[in-house]
């Protein structure tokens, strides 16, 4: 008799899934190596930024009093008496009507209060004049105006990017402390699948998700191990995915997860006395999504079509992995898009449609259905239609999930 399942709201399934996944803890990485990474600690500003006072222009460092008066009839003259670029330190104390010629990034010497640009000038070499008078730290770039020492910069939990980087190079990380990361393998399990190498005879497709897969897991910084194509035959399968899911802190497999007669995976989980978080999601493509956790270890059973897959992908295992990666923005972000095309089939389970988003329109990407492989390519994000509606008009408001974007959004809420 045909198993009957009882379907979970998607937002139960990603607490689910959230409930279970857990930080793996800390590493040390080079700085070089951080880009990606979520970092594990606070970062504080040890030092003011800039460090000291400097100049923003490229010029001539003044004691603003002595500008006083200046004007177009009565220009006020300075004597250059010393000549230093960024990196260097002027040794002489300017006195009345003196200057430093100063290029940008150079600290302001000792004396002076203000700068004045090459281009507000008259300039003769041994002294220039100037037309206008110039207020006490006027074109200074003041020492802590960026970052106060003690200022907390950036939080734990954090995605690194390449920003953060620079932060962290500014003071001196030459080692970054990160979340690890989980070890994840792919299992692209069905008889029918053969290698991308392969020519195609009747009956066989070549195997798109586990490609597919990697590159989700590539653009979120991971890498994987890959268990490449298994048979949908119980015993060795099973042998695969006990071996895989103890080499892993998460297996992902796909394929075999619903109710047909060579859909092994629920016998698997079974087999391996997994305990099994759901098994079905009110969600489409993706209702046959299934989640079970054996010995500690995650198992994510994807569907075999490849929309479900993807969809099944971005929407539960990513999450995961970010929770166990420790980060805090776990989930896509959404916003909201006018519809551009009439969508009218109706939407009994939440429905997830691959579009295709240009910042304020979205249209969504051609063939639609839970098997299509063309939508998945054309799409950069998904419509997400709720449950029990029908008819949705080109103009209407609808809500979207963004996809391949750097750093998540840290509240779920569909
Ligand atoms: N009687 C029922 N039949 C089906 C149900 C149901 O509730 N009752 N659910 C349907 C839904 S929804 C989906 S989604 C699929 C899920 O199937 P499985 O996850 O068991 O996956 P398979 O049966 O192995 O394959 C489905 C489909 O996907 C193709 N496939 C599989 N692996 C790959 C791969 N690596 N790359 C590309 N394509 C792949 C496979 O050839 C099949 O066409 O079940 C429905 N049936
Ligand atoms: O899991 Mo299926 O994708 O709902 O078509
Ligand atoms: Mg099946």
């Amino acid at each position: 008799m045909v198993e009957h399942r009882k379907p979970i709201p998607v937002t139960e399934a990603v607490e689910r899934v959230i409930n279970k996944a857990q930080a793996l803890g800390i590493e040390s990485v080079a700085l070089h190596d951080s880009y990606g990474r979520i970092l594990a600690e606070p970062i504080k500003a040890s030092h003011d930024v800039p460090p000291f006072n400097r100049s923003p222009y490229d010029g001539f460092a003044i004691r603003s009093a002595d500008s006083a008066g200046a004007s177009g009839d009565t220009r006020v003259q300075f004597e250059v008496i010393d000549h230093i670029g960024a990196g260097a330190v002027s040794g002489k104390t300017v006195e009345k009507q003196q200057a430093v010629r100063i290029m940008t990034g150079a600290p302001l010497p000792a004396g002076t209060d203000a700068v004045v640009m090459f281009e507000q000038t008259v300039d003769s070499g041994e002294t220039f004049t100037i037309r206008k008078p110039f207020e006490p730290l006027e074109n200074v770039s003041l020492q802590g105006e960026d970052m106060k020492e003690g200022d907390a910069v950036i939080e734990s939990g954090s995605f690194i990017h390449p920003g953060t980087i620079a932060v962290l190079a500014t003071f001196g990380y030459a080692q970054v402390e990160v979340a690890k990361r989980p070890v994840v393998g792919i299992l692209s399990t069905g008889t029918e699948l053969l290698d991308v190498s392969e020519p195609l005879v009747p009956g066989k497709i070549r195997n798109s998700n586990g490609p597919m897969i990697a590159a989700q897991l590539a653009r979120m910084g991971i890498g994987c191990k890959t268990y490449g194509m298994s048979a949908d035959e119980l015993d060795e399968s099973f042998n695969i995915v006990k071996q895989a899911s103890e080499e892993t802190d998460v297996l992902i497999t796909t394929g075999g997860v619903s109710v047909g007669d060579f859909d092994f995976l629920p016998a698997i989980y079974e087999r391996l006395e997994a305990e099994v978080l759901f098994n079905k999601v009110a969600m489409r493509p993706g209702s046959v999504t299934t989640v079970a956790v054996a010995n500690g270890k995650f198992l994510f059973g994807l569907s075999g079509n490849p929309s479900a897959c993807f969809t099944g992908f971005e929407l539960l295992v990513r999450p995961a992995i970010l929770k166990m990666m420790g980060a805090d923005k776990l989930y896509l972000p959404r916003t909201r898009a006018v519809l551009a095309e009439d969508f009218t089939k109706a939407n009994p389970f939440t429905r997830f449609i691959r579009a295709s988003y240009d910042g304020s329109s979205i249209r969504p990407a051609g063939f639609n259905m839970s098997n299509a492989v063309s939508s998945i390519a054309r799409g950069n994000a998904l419509i997400v239609l709720p449950g029990g509606t029908r008819g949705y008009q080109a103009g209407a408001s609808v809500d979207v999930l963004l996809l391949g974007v750097e750093e998540g959004a840290s509240e779920w809420t569909l």
